[in-house]
This record gives structure tokens, C-alpha cells and sequence, in this order.
């Protein structure tokens, strides 16, 4: 096997072979694809038996065409530079192809979450922020961080309270971070926002004729047999919303092993089994397939990897049978496993716009908290018998039944949730639109990456063109 590329240079690839259909000089393009400042750090942990211990951590600002630069924090034992600089570049792209208006950013800390304790990792986050304040590295309008692989809401109140323990009085303080718990300032419905988008991006594709004819599959999700690899935040809600719309999780892999039931798999119930048994494995009624590995290669119609990079790669792409593939993790393919499945005519929905209902969700947290409103219950109570009129009236007028999210939005009126997942949908469908749109329109672009790419660098490249070039 050929030596692998790193996820670094597997993204500019994906950049270069897009960037052909685009108009813009080399010198500007070759600026779009660097990553603009990394931020490499070294700082100590006192543990919790007094020994002392190293962590090594990052934060990298890919972009500047538009400020603040906005992207999660991993924790992970396989964190390093060049993964960091993958995920900030990634981020560039992804806020581009959904008109947020932020430029790409990822943190992450080498470390295992198990191996430290609670107040171990209270330490650690809190160190990671002052370092990020001392070097201009995180502020609402500089750099806004967010939860990632390994971390979540209880991490980014952390995050919040060292910002604002070291800037007191700052108004706009609680925009430093989102993905925070709700009454920190988070926003309702972001927990399940990336799982969510996950959902709407792939029903939208298998709302297309053009695709499912192209895949031999009848349209829409419902009765889709769908497996899904890594049952955390991502995972856990893809699967959520597939089974609700309809579809079967037939399988769920872990790393420690995967499970297969031709009847479906109800996350919930896998997820407590876990949390109980401390294995997915051996839920009843399911069967355990002979390793985590197995699910990724197991008969479905759509296969949703929600866990790490290169996770099918030339060892294993050719052994993968699923008609779709929806990337929720990032880079969970590589270049070699892309080209593989595109030869054998599987649909992959891109990473980089797929898995953007997150950063949707983080921006309409970051403006709540600029402009200090509170997105409320009130106006329920006033419009609810409206709503139901304009729903009906709606349905006439159109002919045709009106989304659940629109449905729930109308019935229940303008209660926060509703709204992040409206402007979710609305979000994830005209993204996904706009892509099959590109790719449609050139028969020599290869698949709806390279679209989504093409999308993204015209984007970014407009803006530099439009800002011009300091000084
Ligand atoms: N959290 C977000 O909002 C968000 C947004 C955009 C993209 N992503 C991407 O989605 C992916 C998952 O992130 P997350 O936030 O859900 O992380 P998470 O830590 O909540 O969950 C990841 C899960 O994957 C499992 N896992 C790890 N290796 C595995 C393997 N080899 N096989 C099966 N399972 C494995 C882990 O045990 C864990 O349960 C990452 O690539 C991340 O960058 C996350």
C-alpha cells in the first residue's frame, strides 16, 4: 500500500482538482488553501496524584477573509498540527458553501478525555483559554471555538467562564464560545444541530431523481437502511433523526465493536445499553458483527460515518457496499477511497458542507449573544391559534403539506428550537441545491465534492477580491 497523505494534504488534493473549474489566478488560490496562523502550545498539568505532565495543544486561524474565525475543540490522543490545520481549513470551506459568515478556525489537545478526571480536564481547558486570551487567540470578534470530537457543552462553559474571568464587565463576553449549555447562553436545538443538518443534507439528496435514479434507489429516506459509525454527539443524532423520518438503522459500530438488526436499531435504547454494559455489544435482539470495522463494509443503502478521519481508506474502500455515503465525521475518506467508490458509482455527500448544521447552529448562538436577546416562549402563547390558520391556509394555497420543520415552527409559533431548526433546514436544503446545481452543470465535474469545493473557493476567492489585497 502507498504511503498515505496526511488529512492536511488530502484536503488542498480535494482543493486542487476542484480549484480547475474555477477562474482564479494560482497566487490567490494557493492563499485560500494556506492555513494563516497555527498556534503551537506546550503548557504543564499538575495531576491529580501531584505528578507533573506536558500537554500538547493547538489552535489554527486557517483564514482571515472574514472575521471571526469559528471552529471546534477536539480532544484526542491523535491530535497534531497537521490534523488541526486539515479541520481549520475544512471550516473555511464548509461556513463558505452555507453563507456563514465566519472564516475557519479548529483547536485541539492531545489527549485521551478517559485516562483524566473531571477536575484534570477542568484544568486543562482552562489553561488551553488563558493561553488562547494571552495570544489573541479567542474573542467574540477574533476567534470563537466550539464543541468538537471529545468535548461538548460542559468544556465550553469552562471555556466561557476563564474569557470572562479574565476580561470582567466585557458585554459581548458570552459570544467568546458557542455550543455552551442553554442557560449560559446557549442556544436550544445546537446539541443535535450537526446530526440534524446530517439529516437534512442526505434527504435532500434522496430527494433528487437525478441521484437516486443515478444509484438505483427509489426516492426519499423512508425504508432506507442506513448504518452509522460512532454513537457520540454526531452519530447518536443522525441516527435520531433517520429512525424518526422513517429510515432503519440497521447497524451502529463503536469502537470497541458494532451490532446488526435487520428490524432497526433504536439509539436510545443502544446508547443506555452502552453507558450500562460499557460495551455496544450484545444488546439484545442485535447481533454482534465480527469487529467495529465489519459495519463499514455491511450491506446498506446509506452509510453515515460520525466518528474520525480516513476511517475508509484504500485498505478497505473496495469492500464498502453502500449506495450512499454521508460524511457527518470530517475526511472520514480518504482521496484513495474516494476515487475507488466514485468508480463504482456511490454517491458521497461531502464532509465539509454535510456536517455544517453545527456551525449554522453556533452562528445563530453567537447572535443571540451579540444582540442579547432572548429567542422566546412568549410570543407562542399569542400566535398559536394564528398559526394553525396560516398553516392550514398555507397547505391550500400550495397544494402540497409543508415541512415538519416549517409545520413545527407554525404550529407551536416562534419558540427558539423551532427557529434553529427551520433556519437549519432551510440552511442545509439550499446548500445541498446549490451543490447538485454545480455539479450538474459541467459533465466533466467528477462528483458532488469537487462541487462543493468549487462552490466554497468561489466564494472565498469573491471575497478576496472584493476586500483586495493589504497593503
Ligand atoms: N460535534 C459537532 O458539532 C461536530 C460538527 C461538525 C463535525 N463534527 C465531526 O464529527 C465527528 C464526530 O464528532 P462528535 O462531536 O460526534 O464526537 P464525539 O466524541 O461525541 O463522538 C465520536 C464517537 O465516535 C466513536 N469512535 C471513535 N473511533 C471509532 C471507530 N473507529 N469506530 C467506531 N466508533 C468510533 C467514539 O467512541 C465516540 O463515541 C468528528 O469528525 C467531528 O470533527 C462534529
Amino acid at each position: 500500500m502507498a504511503e498515505q497523505n496526511s488529512f492536511f494534504e488530502n484536503v488542498n488534493k480535494n482543493f486542487d482538482r476542484a480549484s480547475q473549474f474555477t477562474k482564479w489566478p494560482q497566487g490567490l488560490l494557493e492563499q485560500i488553501k494556506a492555513a494563516n496562523s497555527v498556534l503551537r502550545l506546550r503548557f504543564p498539568l499538575k495531576r491529580d496524584d501531584g505528578s507533573l505532565e506536558v500537554i500538547e495543544a493547538y489552535r489554527v486561524q486557517h483564514s482571515h477573509h472574514k472575521t471571526p474565525c469559528k471552529g471546534g475543540i477536539r480532544f484526542s490522543e491523535n491530535v497534531d498540527q497537521d490534523e488541526v490545520m486539515a479541520l481549520a481549513a475544512l471550516m473555511t470551506y464548509k461556513c463558505a458553501i452555507v453563507n456563514v459568515p465566519f472564516a475557519g478556525g479548529k483547536g485541539g489537545i492531545k489527549i485521551n478525555p478517559k485516562k483524566y478526571s473531571e477536575f484534570e480536564l477542568q484544568k486543562i481547558t482552562r489553561r488551553y483559554t488563558s493561553e488562547l486570551i494571552k495570544k489573541n487567540f479567542i474573542g467574540p470578534g477574533i476567534d470563537v471555538p466550539a464543541p468538537d470530537y471529545g468535548t461538548g457543552a460542559r468544556e465550553m462553559a469552562w471555556i466561557l467562564d476563564t474569557y470572562m474571568s479574565m476580561n470582567p464587565g466585557m458585554i459581548d463576553g458570552a459570544a467568546c464560545v458557542t455550543g455552551k449549555p442553554v442557560s449560559q447562553g446557549g442556544v436550544r436545538g445546537r446539541t443535535e444541530a450537526t446530526g440534524l443538518g446530517v439529516f437534512y443534507g442526505v434527504r435532500e439528496v434522496c430527494n433528487t431523481h437525478k441521484v437516486m435514479d443515478k444509484v438505483g434507489l427509489s426516492l426519499g429516506v423512508e425504508g432506507k437502511r442506513v448504518i452509522i459509525q460512532g454513537l457520540g454527539n454526531v452519530g447518536f443524532h443522525s441516527a435520531k433523526f433517520f429512525r424518526a423520518f422513517g429510515a432503519k438503522v440497521v447497524a451502529i459500530a463503536e469502537y470497541e465493536g458494532a451490532i446488526y438488526s435487520e428490524q432497526g436499531l433504536n439509539e436510545e435504547e443502544v446508547f443506555k445499553h452502552r453507558k450500562k454494559t460499557g460495551s455496544i455489544l450484545n444488546f439484545p435482539g442485535a447481533t454482534n458483527l465480527p469487529s467495529s470495522n465489519a459495519a463499514l463494509e455491511t450491506e446498506c443503502d446509506i452509510l453515515i460515518p460520525a466518528a474520525l478521519e480516513s476511517v475508509i481508506n484504500e485498505s478497505n474502500a473496495d469492500r464498502v457496499k453502500a449506495k450512499i455515503i454521508g460524511e457527518a465525521a470530517n475526511g472520514p475518506l480518504t482521496p484513495e477511497a474516494d476515487a475507488i467508490l466514485n468508480a463504482k458509482g456511490v454517491v458521497i455527500i461531502p464532509d465539509m458542507y454535510l456536517n455544517a448544521g453545527g456551525v449554522t447552529v453556533s452562528y445563530f448562538e453567537w447572535l443571540k449573544n451579540l444582540s442579547h436577546v432572548r429567542y422566546g416562549r412568549m410570543e407562542k402563547r399569542f400566535t398559536e391559534n394564528m398559526n394553525k390558520q396560516i398553516l392550514a391556509q398555507l397547505e391550500d394555497l400550495t397544494g402540497k403539506k409543508v415541512s415538519s420543520a416549517e409545520r413545527a415552527f407554525i404550529e407551536h409559533g416562534a419558540d427558539e428550537v423551532d427557529l434553529v431548526y427551520s433556519g437549519l433546514e432551510e440552511t442545509m436544503v439550499s446548500a445541498t441545491r446549490e451543490i447538485l446545481e454545480v455539479w450538474n452543470s459541467n459533465d466533466a465535474i467528477p462528483d458532488m465534492r469537487t462541487a462543493a469545493y468549487i462552490v466554497a473557493i468561489n466564494k472565498v476567492g469573491t471575497s478576496y477580491d472584493e476586500l483586495g489585497i493589504f497593503p
